[in-house]
C-alpha cells in the first residue's frame, strides 16, 4: 500500500497529474460496440450524444482472430469521431493474462490516450492488478504526452475479486468504479446458471403449505412463490466499496436483449441500491437505462418539497403525512443532485424537471 502523502504522486515521470476527486460525469449506460464490426463501428458517430459511455470493447464478444481488427478500429474511431462534451469514450482491454492485452495498451494510450476517458479493465482479481496497471498507464502516458490521466473501471467478476472488493476500489487514484460482471462471476463462482445476468425462475422461495381439514399441512394445495434476486448480495457489497472510496458503481450487462421488462427491472434494482448505470450491449437497452437511471419526475418533485420545507436540512417535518428529517433530506440531496448534473445535459429532462 502506497503511503496518503504520495498516493495522488505520478507514478511516472512525464505522466499527468492523478485527479483527487473522480469526475461525477453522468454514465447512466456504458454502450458496447465491437470495433471491429463494421456495422456497429458505422453506427458509433450518431450515438454520440444519445449514450453517455460508448465503449469499444476488445475482450469477450470478439473472435480471438478480430482482436487485432478491433484495437485497430477502435484506435481510428477514437481519431476519427468527435465525441463532444457530453460522450465520454472508454475501452475494455483483454484480460491481464491474456496475449493481447500489453498490445492493447500501448497502442490505444500512445495513440489516442488523450481521447481515452476510462479503460475498464476485466476478471480483476486484487488490487494487484489495478496497481500493474496504474504503473504501466503512467508510463504510456508520459511516453504518448498524454495530458490528463485515464481512468481505471474494474469489473467485478470472480470470486476473488469479490472477496477484495474493498482493495480494489481503493487502489488508486485513478480508480473510476466497478461492474458487476454476472456472467463470468456466475462461472467462477460455480453458480449453476447459463445466463448473462438477470434473475433465475429456479432461485425462489414458496409460500408456507396451508392446512388441511384435519390440521396438518396440504402440500397439495396451491402455494404462491416468489423469484428472488440472485444478485442482491454482490450488488450491495459492491455498492458500499465505491461508496466508501467516492468511486461509482455500475451493474454490467443484461443478455436476454428482447425481454425489455426484466431489463429495465434489473437496472432499477441496481439503480435503487446505488449503482449510477448499467452496460447496454444493444442499442434498445440505451434507452431503457436512460429512463431508468434518471431520478422521476415525481421523486424530484418530492425531494423539492422537502428541500422547500427544511433549507437547513435540520429538524423534523411532516410532509403528505410522512416524517421527514435530516436523513431523508440527505436522500433527497443525493436525488436532486442527480437531476441536476443529467438534466445539464439533457434539455428534455432539465424540461421534464422544471415541469414536475
Ligand atoms: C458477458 C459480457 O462480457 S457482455 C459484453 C460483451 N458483449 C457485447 O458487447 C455484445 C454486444 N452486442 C452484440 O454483439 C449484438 O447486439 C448482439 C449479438 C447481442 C445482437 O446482434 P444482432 O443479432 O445483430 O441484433 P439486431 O439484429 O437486433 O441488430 C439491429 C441493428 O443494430 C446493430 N447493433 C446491434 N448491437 C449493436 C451495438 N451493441 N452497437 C451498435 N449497433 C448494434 C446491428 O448491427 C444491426 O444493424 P443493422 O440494422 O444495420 O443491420
Ligand atoms: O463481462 C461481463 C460478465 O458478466 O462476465
Ligand atoms: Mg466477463
Amino acid at each position: 500500500m502506497r503511503s496518503a502523502k504520495d498516493f495522488f504522486a505520478p507514478l511516472a515521470v512525464g505522466a499527468p497529474t492523478p485527479v483527487t476527486e473522480v469526475p461525477a460525469r453522468p454514465s447512466r449506460m456504458i454502450h458496447f460496440f465491437d470495433p471491429s464490426n463494421p456495422k456497429m463501428a458505422a453506427k458509433v458517430p450518431d450515438m454520440v450524444g444519445v449514450s453517455d459511455v460508448l465503449l469499444g470493447n476488445l475482450e469477450d464478444a470478439v473472435v480471438a482472430d478480430k482482436k487485432e481488427a478491433a484495437r485497430e478500429g477502435l484506435v481510428q474511431i477514437a481519431k476519427d469521431v468527435d465525441f463532444g462534451e457530453h460522450t465520454q469514450l472508454w475501452t475494455r482491454i483483454n484480460s491481464l493474462d491474456s496475449p493481447w492485452v500489453l498490445d492493447d495498451l500501448t497502442r490505444l494510450v500512445t495513440e489516442v490516450g488523450d481521447q481515452l476517458d476510462v479503460i475498464m479493465v476485466p476478471k480483476v482479481q486484487g488490487p494487484e492488478d489495478i496497481h500493474y496497471i496504474d504503473r504501466i498507464l503512467a508510463q504510456l502516458e508520459a511516453k504518448g504526452g498524454v495530458q490528463r490521466p485515464i481512468l481505471v473501471h474494474a469489473i467485478l467478476e470472480t470470486a476473488r475479486g469479490m472477496a477484495n472488493v474493498e482493495e480494489i476500489a481503493g487502489a488508486s487514484p485513478r480508480m473510476q468504479g466497478i461492474s458487476l460482471g454476472p456472467a463470468d462471476l456466475a462461472a467462477d463462482r460455480r453458480m449453476k446458471t447459463t445466463r448473462v445476468g438477470g434473475g433465475h425462475p429456479g432461485y425462489l422461495v414458496r409460500q408456507d403449505p396451508a392446512k388441511g381439514l384435519d390440521g396438518a399441512p396440504d402440500y397439495t394445495g396451491e402455494r404462491s412463490v416468489f423469484q428472488q434476486d440472485l444478485w442482491h448480495y454482490t450488488i450491495a457489497r459492491m455498492v458500499d466499496a465505491c461508496a466508501m472510496h467516492g468511486i461509482f458503481p455500475f451493474y454490467g450487462p443484461f443478455g436476454d436483449i428482447k425481454d425489455t421488462v426484466a431489463c429495465e427491472d434489473q437496472f432499477r434494482n441496481a439503480f435503487l441500491l446505488g449503482c449510477v448505470g448499467a452496460w447496454s450491449l444493444h442499442p434498445v437497452q440505451i434507452e431503457i437505462a436512460k429512463k431508468v437511471f434518471s431520478p422521476t419526475a415525481e421523486d424530484v418533485a418530492h425531494a423539492r418539497r422537502v428541500k422547500e420545507a427544511m433549507p437547513d436540512g435540520r429538524g423534523a417535518v411532516m410532509i403528505d403525512g410522512k416524517m421527514e428529517d435530516d436523513a431523508s433530506f440527505k436522500q433527497c440531496m443525493v436525488v436532486l443532485e442527480l437531476a441536476e448534473r443529467l438534466s445539464a445535459n439533457d434539455p428534455e429532462l432539465a424540461t421534464m424537471y422544471e415541469e414536475a
